[in-house]
């Protein structure tokens, strides 16, 4: 459903897993930080308010959204994670560079959730415009970072009631 005929997010506390048991990576690329902010304060708090401990949460800063598939690769090698959550927003310029670096972050993210086994969110907004980023990052369609941090508590505790 598109995001204009839903609040990204509308959860009900009652269908989200406690995130107590798990420890979160959080990604969030620097590019259009006034919207990379919002999507960063909108999944910590998330992650919180369902439960995460903070000493359970790794935070961790890239340059842009390319450079979250390499960090989430890097965060799940060398920490002991039970998901990543990658944040950045890419807004559409002149060029068809926005394609080229959808398209890597796309599928560089799944590839990485696919070599590690282990839930990699796509938490990047891929907008038009600022408006339609603002929209998205606290505004009238809510938060995608919230959405973000619901998703990789519920991947979370799907993986660990398969153990
Ligand atoms: N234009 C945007 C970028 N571009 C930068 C790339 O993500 C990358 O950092 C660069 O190509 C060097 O590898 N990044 C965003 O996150 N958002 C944009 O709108
Ligand atoms: C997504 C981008 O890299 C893009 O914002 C860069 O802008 P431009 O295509 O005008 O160089």
């Amino acid at each position: 459903m598109a995001s204009h005929l839903k609040n990204l997010s509308d959860f009900s506390h009652t269908t989200v897993p406690s995130a107590e048991p798990f420890k979160f990576g959080i990604v969030v690329a620097a590019w259009n930080a006034d919207v990379t902010g919002k999507l960063y304060e909108g999944a910590y708090q998330s992650l919180i308010a369902n439960g995460a401990k903070e000493e359970n949460i790794i935070s961790v800063e890239v340059a842009g959204s390319y450079e979250l598939i390499a960090a989430a690769d890097i965060l799940l090698t060398r920490r002991d994670l039970d998901a990543v959550i990658c944040l950045g927003c890419v807004i559409q310029g002149e060029t068809r560079h926005f394609d080229f670096i959808c398209d890597a972050v796309g599928n560089g993210i799944a590839n990485v959730g696919l070599k590690h086994t282990k839930p990699v969110i796509f938490g990047v907004l891929t907008t038009d415009n600022l408006e339609q980023a603002l929209d998205r990052s606290g505004g009238k369609h809510g938060n995608k970072g919230d959405e973000a941090a619901i998703t990789a508590i519920k991947m979370a505790d799907m993986a660990h009631n398969l153990k």
